[in-house]
């Protein structure tokens, strides 16, 4: 049945917001993880989504937060098992995200074996652009995605480097996560990701869609 929602304030719907992780070979590197074979995933709780005007917070328990920008994926049609042909008919649009993440306590997570939580699903830990339509963006693997802190140019990708495609991310997740309209796919970062701290002014983009801008704050415990 149609939704009388409108999917373009994806991020009021309170649905999943699935991550995947080390979707580009030089962040892998960077990191000195394994390039994958198979595509890393995460969750983040719609409590994680902030939008410009309100500060991103550092977590009173990390003293590393870390940036990662990312393109987001906004799902427009519910599916399971969605087959890589048919999902950019489940594809509704996109959006400029960032994947904050407490990397201290991300490092200690992997050495306990311990799941990454804490240190990618708190408060403010996925700020979000407007909603961007599905045709202002013809081509989503040719896109220049970069990310500046107070001026200074920290990350700059492009879309082509991904190493799973949109398509088959919307297929693989869909083959475990049943997908819904509403849903956001944050499909993993470029290299250059580092330290923000307090007062910093993270400005990101996609190069000739958007840019937005987000302030840092310490949370109080
Ligand atoms: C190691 C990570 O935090 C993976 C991740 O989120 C990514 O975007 O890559
Ligand atoms: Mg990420």
């Amino acid at each position: 049945m149609a939704s009388s929602k409108n999917v373009t304030t994806f991020w009021e719907w309170g649905r999943k917001i699935i991550c995947v992780g080390r979707n580009y070979a030089e962040h892998a590197m960077e990191l000195k993880n394994a390039i994958p074979t198979e595509p890393v995933l995460f969750l983040k709780p719609s409590s994680a989504y902030v939008k410009e005007g309100a500060p991103v917070l550092v977590p009173y328990y990390s003293n590393n937060l870390h940036h990662e920008v990312e393109l987001g994926v906004v799902i427009g049609k519910q599916g399971v098992s969605i087959s890589q042909k048919a999902a950019m008919d489940h594809v509704a649009g996109y959006a400029l995200c960032l994947d904050m993440t407490a990397r201290d306590i991300q490092d200690e997570c992997k050495k306990k074996g311990m799941p990454w939580t804490l240190a990618k699903a708190f408060n403010t830990s996925c700020p979000v652009s407007d909603f961007i339509s599905k045709e202002r963006i013809p081509d989503p693997h040719n896109l220049k995605i970069w990310l500046k802190v107070n001026d200074q140019l920290r990350q700059e990708g492009h879309t082509s480097s991904m190493i799973f495609s949109i398509p088959f991310l919307v297929s693989y997740i869909s083959s475990i996560i049943a997908l819904e309209e509403g849903d956001l796919i944050l499909t993993g970062t470029p290299k250059g990701v580092a330290a923000v701290k307090e007062h910093d002014e993270i400005h990101a983009g996609l190069d000739g869609i958007l840019s937005m801008k987000f302030t840092v704050q310490k949370q109080n415990p």
